[in-house]
């Protein structure tokens, strides 16, 4: 098991965000984190990491509690740095190398060219959906056991967005990784996922195999998830 939580209760001041969520998440395989705004997905994806930490509870990945080095384990996506906005895309690959022993560069650069993103390029002239796109190469270019990626797709076209599904389904080494997508767009990912985990207000209020879902089912993850959400009222 790559990733346990156990009982885990998390607070920013008197808000909870997630109130004892258990989980258990295994190698090789795409999770999708959905709910909508709010429900506690970006929180969840911070405890993994160690950037925030539980109220309550323990989370582990490959078997350790987490801590400050955990990051060491777990590529995260989220927003670009301002820091980087005067870089060059091919310079971000060699500071990415420099900080991260995990980094594979040659893995980058086909990448880079795999989504067409121009390396000669400064980061602040690159359009939304190149930004997009760059952000996906410095995760998926780590080698490490868990990739979490905070809404991957969002605000960008569907060429962007089928750009980056087919190199995700690429790079991802399913033998050992552990992938979790947090979205509220769900279209967009369901055709990439193994299981999904519904979240609403904090809770995990649904986990199913995709498989199941559509073969016993006959449900896509969409039809799922709204059904999910209307037993909880939303
Ligand atoms: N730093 C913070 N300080 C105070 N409250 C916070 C903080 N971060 C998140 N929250 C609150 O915790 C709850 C869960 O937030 P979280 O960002 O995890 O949700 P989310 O599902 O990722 O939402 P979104 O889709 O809007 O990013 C929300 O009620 C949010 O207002």
């Amino acid at each position: 098991m790559t990733i346990r939580f156990h009982e885990v209760t998390k607070r920013y001041g008197k808000e909870e965000a997630l109130d004892h969520i258990n989980l258990e998440l295994q190698p090789g395989k795409i999770y999708g984190l959905l709910g909508p705004n709010g429900s506690g997905k970006s929180t969840t994806l911070k405890l993994i990491t160690g950037l925030v930490y539980p109220n309550q509870g323990n989370i582990t990945v490959l078997g350790e509690e987490v801590t400050r080095k955990t990051c060491k384990q777990v590529a995260y996506l989220t927003e670009l740095d301002m820091f980087y906005e005067a870089f060059t895309v091919e310079k971000i690959l060699s500071f990415y190398a420099s900080q991260f022993p995990d980094f594979d560069i040659g893995k980058a650069k086909l990448l880079i060219q795999e989504l067409k993103l121009e390396p000669q390029k400064k980061v602040r002239r690159l359009s939304k959906g190149n930004r997009g796109r760059l952000k996906l190469v410095l995760t998926l270019a780590r080698n490490t056991p868990v990739i979490l990626l905070d809404e991957p797709f969002s605000g960008l076209d569907a060429m962007v967005r089928e750009s980056m599904v087919t190199s995700l389904l690429r790079y991802i080494d399913f033998s050992k990784q552990t992938v979790i997508i947090a979205t509220h767009e769900i279209n967009e990912v369901e055709s990439l996922l193994d299981e999904v985990l519904a979240i609403y207000n904090g809770h995990i209020v649904g986990h199913e195999h995709v498989e199941t879902l559509r073969e016993e089912y006959g449900l896509s993850v969409l039809d799922w998830f709204k059904m999910k959400m209307e037993e909880k009222g939303v």
